[in-house]
């Protein structure tokens, strides 16, 4: 049985017609998506597509107007980011952000205390040995770097095992040299511990390497779905990023 048919008739994660009202704006309209053990999902779509409000609601900060959300055949729609989180459904954000009147010690501490029974010392520096993070316990959060603040909350989220992580551009801020670490550690969250992740990255070149399958957004609508290579040759999908960006780019980022 291939991944897709897991998905298909069993997933571990998923969402159905989710629709979803910001400002008095439409944001997201029917929007559905399933993802089985260890698959990758990539989504990708122009600036304003709706992709970090999607995660917005499949992590729980923000409650849909309409649709479910299930994990592991239970429906969570109704559930909060805290409670979804202890449930396994981990996030990561386009910006990290840390406790800043914490040290790294207290940081992990509260990971830990977060959960019952409580994780131990050995959780946390499983998780931190996982992203090469050197615990400095002593150290603010505040005075670490991005890549640092990155590994840290990665640590947080890890020592628990979760089945599924949404990222949402998980190497935003980082230079090349970074990014290859951290596309690494993705490949084996991915493709050796059987974690599922959905994915908001920019980067085809990631994700023709990591995903199994590819949605795209625009305008709050999902306008294809599939392989990479034949979304990138969606007449649809063409049409989203030529009205949205500098012609070409998705072309040569294909290429
Ligand atoms: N709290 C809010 N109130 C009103 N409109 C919002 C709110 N949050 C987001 N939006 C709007 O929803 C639309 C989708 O935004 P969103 O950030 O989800 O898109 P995105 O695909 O993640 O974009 P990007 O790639 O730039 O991060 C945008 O038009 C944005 O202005």
């Amino acid at each position: 049985m291939t991944k897709t048919q897991v998905s298909a008739s069993q997933p571990l994660f998923a969402c159905s017609d989710i629709s979803l009202d910001l400002g008095g704006r439409e944001i997201l309209r029917k929007i559905s998506l399933a993802v089985g053990p260890g698959e990758v999902l990539g989504i990708i779509g122009p600036n304003g597509a709706g992709k970090t409000s999607l995660f917005e609601v499949l992590s729980g900060r923000i409650a849909p107007k309409s649709g479910t959300v299930t994990f592991r055949g239970k429906d969570v729609t109704r559930l909060r980011l805290h409670e979804r989180a202890r449930l396994g459904i981990g996030r990561t954000y386009q910006t990290p952000v840390v406790p800043e009147d914490l040290t790294v010690g207290e940081v992990l501490k509260a990971a830990r205390q977060a959960y019952r029974p409580y994780l131990t010392g050995d959780h946390a520096e499983w998780g931190a040995e996982l992203v090469r993070f050197k615990i400095d316990s002593h150290k603010p959060a505040s005075r670490l770097d991005t890549l640092d603040r990155r590994k840290l909350l990665l640590t947080c989220l890890l020592m628990r095992h979760p089945p599924l992580i949404l990222m949402d551009e998980p190497a935003a801020g980082l230079i090349n040299s970074e990014v290859d670490e951290f596309d690494d550690l993705i490949r084996i969250l991915s493709k050796e511990m059987n974690v599922a992740i959905i994915i908001v990255e920019h980067r085809i070149e990631l994700l023709a390497t990591i995903a199994d399958r590819v949605m795209v957004m625009d305008a709050g609508e999902t306008i294809s779905e599939g392989a990479l290579d034949i979304v990138l040759n969606d007449p649809r999908v063409h049409a989203a990023y030529f009205e949205n960006v500098v012609e070409g780019s998705l072309d040569e980022e294909a290429a």
